[in-house]
C-alpha cells in the first residue's frame, strides 16, 4: 500500500580510510517501541513513551492505533530522562471500526494488531506492501478464530484480509505453531490481559525462533501490570499464560535499539577501530546484546561502562560457528563480518529468516557471492567461505539489514554500491548520515551546520 522509492538510488558505500573512532548514539528499538505502543493503546489510563523510535515500521503501528481511535500525540518531553526531548503521549480510547490497516512490511504491525482489531467494534481491513502477502500469519488468523474471532482473508491465511471486531473477544486456550515467527506468540500475549478470558498459548511444532523477543514481550506485560506466567517460571514448557486483567498508563523510556547498533559495532570489528555507543542497557531482552558475545568471539573485546557499551576491534576477524536461531535479525550484519574474517563461518537455526523481508538466505548467498565471495545455503543457515571480495552493486531486496550489512562490506571493499539504501527506514532512517558521521566525526559539526 505505501509506495517504496520509485527508483532505488546506488549509493556508494564509503570505504574506511582507517580504524574508526567514533561514538554513536543510536535511536530507540523498533521492538520496544512497538509492543509499547500497543500495550499503551491497550491500557485503562494514558501513557508515555519516551525516545520512541521514528522510522517506518513504528509510524505505521502508530498510524494504525490512531486510525483506530488511540489518541497519540508527539510532544516535548517534560522527563529530565528523556535527553532526545520527545516524547509519544498516548491516550487510549474505544477501538473503532471501519478502519484500514497499513501494515506496510512491518513484522510487528501485521501480527501484534490483529488480536487488536479482534477488541475494536467494526471490521478492520490489513493490507500493506507486496511481501507482506507472502509473509506468515496463518498461526495468527488460526489462532483468533478459536479465541473467537471473525475473519475474513481473501487470501487464505495471509494479508490482505479483515477482522471484523465486535467490541471484545473470548480468549481462552489455543495451540499455534509459531515456527515461522516468534511473533505469533507475542501478538497473541499482547492483547490478552483485554481478552474476556485472557489466554493459554500452546506453541506445537518445530522449535520457536526468538525467543528473547517473547520474554521482551512479557516483560513489558509484566511491566504494565499484567499478570503472566511462562515455560521459564516453572511453567509447562511452550505454554504462556496471560490473566485477564487492566493494563496501567506507564511512562516507558525506550532503549536504543541493539541490534540497529550492530552495523557500527561491526565498523569496530571490521576496521580494526573503536565504537561506542551510549545508553547500552546493563539488562535488556535485546537480542541485539548478543553481539557482545558473539563480536568478541569474532575478534574484538568489549567494555560495558558508564559512556555506554565500548567494542574494540582487534585488527584480525574470526569465523564464527553459530546458533542464531534466538538472534535471527542479527544474522545479515554476522554474515558480512563473516565475509571478511581470516576463517570460514557457519550460521545454523535459521531458516525462517527465508519468510523475514526478503529470502535472506537466498538474497546474501547471492549478493555476497557476486561480489567474489564463496557462500552456501544450508537447510537452516549458511556456510561462508571467507574469499578477497571486489566491488559491485549490492541489491538490498527492500531489506534494511540487507542494506546495512552492504555498508559493512563497503568499508573493507572498494567500490560497492548499494542498491536502495533508502530502504534503512524500515528501523533506521537516518543511517546513511550516521554512517557518515562514524567515519568522519571531526566533520560533523561542520555536516549539520
Ligand atoms: O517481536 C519482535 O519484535 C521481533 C521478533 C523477531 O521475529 P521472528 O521471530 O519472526 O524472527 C525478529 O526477527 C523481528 O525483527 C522482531
Ligand atoms: C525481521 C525483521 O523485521 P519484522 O519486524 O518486520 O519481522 C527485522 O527487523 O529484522
Amino acid at each position: 500500500m505505501t509506495e517504496s522509492p520509485a527508483h532505488p538510488a546506488l549509493w556508494p558505500a564509503p570505504l574506511a580510510s582507517g580504524a574508526v573512532d567514533a561514538t554513536v548514539t543510536v535511536p530507540g528499538s523498533k521492538s520496544v517501541t512497538n509492543r509499547g505502543l500497543v500495550l499503551a493503546a491497550l491500557s485503562s489510563e494514558p501513557g508515555w513513551l519516551r525516545r520512541p523510535l521514528r522510522s517506518r515500521d513504528t509510524l505505521l503501528m502508530a498510524e494504525a492505533l490512531r486510525t483506530l481511535g488511540v489518541g497519540i500525540e508527539e510532544t516535548a518531553s517534560s522527563s529530565s530522562a528523556d535527553s532526545a526531548g520527545e516524547a509519544w503521549r498516548v491516550i487510549p480510547a474505544g477501538l473503532h471500526g471501519p478502519a484500514t490497516v497499513d501494515v506496510g512490511n512491518a513484522g510487528t504491525v501485521m501480527r501484534f494488531l490483529p488480536p487488536v482489531a479482534a477488541l475494536a467494534d467494526g471490521p478492520i481491513r490489513f493490507d500493506g506492501d507486496p511481501r507482506s502477502y507472502e509473509r506468515p500469519l496463518g498461526g495468527v488468523i488460526e489462532a483468533l478464530r478459536t479465541l473467537g474471532a471473525r475473519i475474513d482473508d481473501d487470501n487464505r491465511g495471509a494479508l490482505p484480509m479483515t477482522v471484523f471486531g465486535s467490541g471484545g473477544l473470548d480468549g481462552g486456550p489455543v495451540e499455534i505453531d509459531a515456527s515461522s515467527s516468534s511473533q505469533f506468540v507475542s501478538a497473541l500475549l499482547l492483547s490478552a490481559p483485554r481478552f474476556n478470558q485472557g489466554v493459554e498459548v500452546r506453541h506445537v511444532g518445530a522449535a520457536l525462533p526468538s525467543m528473547p523477543h517473547i520474554r521482551m514481550t512479557v516483560d513489558m506485560l509484566r511491566s504494565v501490570g499484567a499478570q503472566v506466567d511462562t515455560p521459564e517460571a516453572g511453567g509447562e514448557p511452550n505454554v504462556w499464560r496471560v490473566t485477564p486483567g487492566a493494563l496501567l498508563g506507564r511512562d516507558l523510556v525506550v532503549e536504543p535499539d541493539l541490534s540497529n547498533a550492530q552495523p557500527f559495532l561491526a565498523a569496530a570489528l571490521v576496521t580494526g577501530g573503536r565504537v561506542t555507543i551510549p545508553d547500552w542497557p546493563a539488562h535488556t531482552t535485546q537480542p541485539g546484546d548478543a553481539l557482545r558475545e558473539i563480536f568478541t568471539t569474532m575478534g574484538g573485546s568489549c567494555e560495558l561502562t558508564e559512556q555506554g557499551l565500548t567494542f574494540t576491534g582487534s585488527g584480525r576477524i574470526h569465523g564464527i560457528d553459530v546458533d542464531l536461531s534466538e538472534v535471527g535479525e542479527l544474522t545479515p550484519g554476522i554474515a558480512a563480518v563473516a565475509a571478511l574474517a581470516d576463517s570460514p563461518s557457519t550460521l545454523r537455526g535459521v531458516a525462517h529468516l527465508r519468510l523475514h523481508e526478503t529470502d535472506r538466505l537466498a538474497a546474501l548467498t547471492k549478493e555476497l557471492n557476486e561480489l567474489g565471495g564463496d557462500v552456501t545455503e544450508t537447510a537452516d543457515g549458511l556456510h561462508i567461505r571467507p574469499r578477497p571480495l571486489h566491488g559491485g552493486t549490492f541489491h538490498t531486496y527492500e531489506d534494511h539489514r540487507l542494506a546495512t550489512a552492504a555498508a559493512v562490506i563497503g568499508l573493507a571493499v572498494e567500490g560497492v554500491t548499494v542498491e536502495n539504501v533508502a530502504t534503512t527506514a524500515k528501523t533506521l532512517p537516518d543511517f546513511p548520515a550516521m554512517w557518515t558521521d562514524m567515519l568522519d566525526p571531526a566533520a560533523v559539526p561542520a555536516r549539520r551546520a
